[in-house]
């Protein structure tokens, strides 16, 4: 009864486990490590197959007697023994594949799984897999058909489906018919496989009587397009006998001619497809290496999607967030999940084959207009924009082609035509040309990125897509300031939302905090959610985004403390940068006591640069470039963003500070220089095409693309979960208008600052009478903490200034001190 109880609720668990859906098949297929073990798999079938078949070839009649018995006999007693390599279960497939199915031909499954195994475990391609299977797949009919016809005794040969066939065959058409059949299937075979046309069988033949014309054409014949094929006809016309110099002639002749255009698609991405299944109808057929029927070699490259890590490994990721010492206050604190933004599907780039080879054709009939010969031409295809790299002949001038912009641009007729001559480091010359359909690049697609996931950096950034299509994360504190520009509606404020979205998703709120300046008061109010988590403030002030151009210049002097309170920190912990510091306070060997804290980064952003600029001028430039220069070892980044890439705005103490410059679509040339110094962002396409540049790279990408409704999900999650009591404080800072000189008097004891008292115990106890140090310790702008040094001068408390000598404390100790402040408390 127990028993059948068990059984009953095990079949209830059985029918209760979830069954694996067709997308959790596919899924699992496309996982690296599955195709890994399957290619091991493969490959290693492969070359046991192989290996029994050829030894099969050589010891089939002696292992004709175990043939007759049956296979588990066979199998189960150790004393029967076959010759064969690969022993009796070798002997056995081969029997099987050789001479029950196809014959020799049966050497094509084994070289199929090989090939199939290599592409699947290492990426290696040595035939397009599709066009493989459907040779295979039809020489597997053919090959056993024609032996049995030709040589009805080797059975080997043909094996017993061979046999079938013919006879089938022989049956329907007669020994006659069979033969045409034969014939016919082979050339309709060749046909498909090697695209045969009219022009090209006519060439072929043509070949056989042309040579004395062409002679007596061209006397001395040279090959105007150089290519590897014409190369290797070249070498091999050395190496004939003089008499068979024409014919080589004629078929270069008939390279040069040929009017239809092939070029090799091979794309890692469609790789991917055939490796896994045919789930992507749009990618196109794999084809030969190139073939250069117009004399250019003409190859497409297109850059595999970047594997996506699943929902569930993303939040996974996620969840294992927190064995962290400064997350401890906020230990239950979720980072953002995925599914905030929104999925707006594969983006899987179609190829437009059309329009590549138009454009292919078009460069190289302007160039060769102008008489400029290419050997090679590639296509990258990436998300907004094709890389046409074009190999020059040999001896072409690049500032020739460089000249050619405009014409090249006219030719294709169309806007935002790049040249770039050479590419660095690639010995190439680069057309990068605006396609036709441009994609988006959706953030959610670029954060489940491995690379972005995996990513080991301080503060990493997925900005968006190469012109390769690969995903470009770089790391802020690497940069470690970046400087924005791009005339409006170009996609700046995406560009900052991008930027800021990257660090919400891989930052906890104690190691990273924003400052936010937005001038415009309305691109970064969204923010205003996660105060109490990931922004920093002025004390006593209300908001924590800042709208107003005094409270800017505060903060900015208050981030100078900041910096110079920090590397206070970083000289008394003996340690060079923030990450080093910050291990060091995490091992536990830096105490709190002595006034260490664990440091978050502080990143900086303002939103309308050239806003402020025209307001507050030199005080709001000064900090900038200070906190530029010297702010990276202790962890304050800036990012400045302006519409207005002017050089009043830009002026050159800030671009000396920041070697990292982004470039929207700009207006003119000019601004294009005083962004990037180098002109090409006038020539952008805008929506999020940009160009980025680090020291001497240029690179152009695609901007990632985070909608306004997305970025408010994501503060809308952060918001939600418990915050610090309250932002993130920074030192205080009063302006010089607030504490200059208003008319205090310094000898009256009831005008004194209300920090007074604390200041004089300090300088008492630490026997030391500096500015900087109230500065450092009461967190104290410049001004004010200099006016209560001249107030403790002024009590008798502190001498008078020496120069570079520190002032003397007059007081000794601090009972000394009490009853001063208490004597002077009486007097009033
Ligand atoms: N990366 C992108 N991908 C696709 N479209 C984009 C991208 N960036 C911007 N766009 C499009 O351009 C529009 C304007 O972008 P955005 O608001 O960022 O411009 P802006 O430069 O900040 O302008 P302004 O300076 O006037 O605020 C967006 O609404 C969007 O439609």
């Amino acid at each position: 009864m127990a028993t059948k109880k068990q059984s009953k609720s095990r079949t209830k668990a059985k029918s209760n486990r979830p069954k694996l859906s067709t997308a959790q098949i596919g899924e699992a297929f496309r996982n690296p490590t599955y195709q890994m073990v399957f290619g091991i798999f493969l490959v290693s079938t492969a070359l046991f197959l192989g290996g029994s078949f050829f030894s099969y070839l050589l010891h089939w009649t002696q292992d004709q007697s175990l043939v007759g018995q049956t296979y588990g006999e066979v199998l189960a007693r150790p004393e029967i023994q076959a010759q064969n390599a690969l022993g009796k279960l070798g002997a056995g497939m081969a029997h099987q594949f050789i001479h029950l199915w196809f014959g020799i031909a049966a050497f094509l499954v084994p070289w199929f799984l090989l090939i199939s195994g290599l592409r699947l475990s290492l990426r290696v391609s040595l035939q397009p897999l599709r066009r493989s299977f459907a040779s295979s797949l039809f020489l597997l009919i053919w090959i056993p058909s024609l032996f049995a016809f030709v040589a009805p005794q080797s059975s080997y040969l043909s094996g017993a489906s061979g046999h079938f066939y013919a006879a089938w065959l022989g049956s329907l058409a007669g020994p006659i018919g069979t033969l045409i059949v034969l014939l016919a299937s082979m050339l309709i075979y060749l046909a498909i496989r090697f695209r045969w046309t009219a022009d090209k069988v006519k060439g072929f033949f043509g070949k056989f009587k042309r040579p004395e014309k062409k002679e007596l054409q061209d006397p001395e014949p040279h090959l105007e397009v150089k290519d590897d094929y014409s190369e290797s006809l070249a070498s091999k016309k050395q190496e004939e006998e003089p008499d068979h110099q024409e014919d080589i002639e004629s078929l270069e002749e008939e390279t040069k001619e040929e009017p239809s255009l092939e070029f090799e698609l091979e794309t890692q991405a469609e790789e991917e497809a055939q490796a896994s299944e045919d789930d992507k109808p749009s990618a196109p057929e794999p084809e030969a290496p190139s073939e250069e029927e117009d004399g250019t070699y003409f190859e497409i490259e297109q850059k595999e999607e970047e594997e996506a890590l699943s929902a569930s490994e993303v939040n996974r990721k996620v969840k294992e967030f927190g064995p962290y010492d400064p997350t401890l206050d906020l230990s239950k604190f979720k980072l953002p999940t995925l599914d905030l933004l929104k999925d707006y599907g594969s983006t899987n780039i179609t190829i437009n084959e059309e329009e590549l080879a138009s454009n292919k054709n078009k460069i190289v009939e302007t160039l060769n207009n102008y008489k400029i010969e290419i050997s090679k031409i590639k296509a990258t295809i990436g998300p907004t924009v094709t890389l046409y790299e074009i190999v020059p002949a040999p001896g072409v001038r690049i500032s020739r082609i460089k000249n050619l912009e405009d014409d090249i641009a006219l030719s294709l007729s169309a806007l935002g035509i790049r040249i770039i001559a050479p590419i660095p480091g690639r010995g190439t010359i680069g057309i990068e040309v605006p396609s036709t359909n441009p994609q988006m690049v959706p953030m959610r697609n670029l954060v489940a990125g491995e690379k972005f996931q995996e990513s080991k950096m301080e503060l990493p950034i997925v900005f968006g897509k190469t012109i390769s299509n690969e995903t470009y994360v770089t790391d802020l504190a690497k940069m470690p300031h970046l400087l924005m520009a791009g005339a409006t509606g170009q996609g700046k404020s995406v560009g900052l939302n991008v930027i800021l979205t990257s660090l919400l998703y891989r930052k906890h709120p104690s190691q990273v905090k924003f400052v936010l300046v937005d001038p415009k008061k309305v691109e970064l109010t969204l923010f205003n959610k996660i105060e109490r988590h990931y922004l920093a403030k002025l004390p006593d002030t209300e908001e924590a985004i800042i709208t107003d151009t005094t409270k800017v210049i505060n903060t900015l002097n208050s981030l100078c403390i900041e910096m110079d309170d920090r590397y206070e920190l970083l000289k008394n912990a003996m340690v060079r940068n923030i990450k080093e510091y910050n291990a060091k306070f995490i091992a536990r060997k830096l105490n709190p006591e002595e006034g260490h804290r664990y440091l978050p980064y502080i990143v900086l952003v303002i939103d309308e640069f050239a806003d402020l600029i025209m307001t507050a001028g030199k005080e709001v430039e000064t900090p900038i470039a200070r906190l530029a220069q010297l702010a990276r070892a202790i962890g304050i980044h800036l990012i400045v963003a302006t519409q207005r890439p002017s050089v009043n705005v830009i002026t050159g103490i800030i671009k000396a500070n920041f070697p990292a410059r982004v470039a929207f679509r700009v207006t003119s040339k000019i601004d294009s220089r005083t962004i990037l110094d180098a002109g090409g962002a006038e020539q952008l396409i805008g929506k999020g095409d940009m160009l980025l540049s680090q020291g001497s790279d240029l690179i152009r990408l695609q901007c990632a693309f985070v909608d306004t409704p997305e970025v408010e999900k994501i503060t809308d999650y952060i918001g939600g979960q418990k915050a610090y009591p309250e932002a993130y404080k920074l030192p205080e800072y009063k302006g010089a208008d607030e504490d200059g000189n208003t008319g205090i008097d310094i000898l009256d004891p009831s005008e004194r600052d209300a920090l007074f008292e604390d200041a004089a115990r300090l300088v008492v106890q630490s026997q030391q009478g500096s500015t900087s140090m109230l500065q450092r310790k009461l967190k104290l702008g410049y001004n004010r903490a200099g006016r209560i040094v001249d107030q403790l001068e002024a009590a008798g408390i502190i001498g008078p200034f020496e120069g570079s000598k520190a002032r003397e404390v007059l007081i000794p100790d601090e009972y000394a001190l009490e009853q001063l402040l208490n004597h002077e408390k009486n007097k009033e």
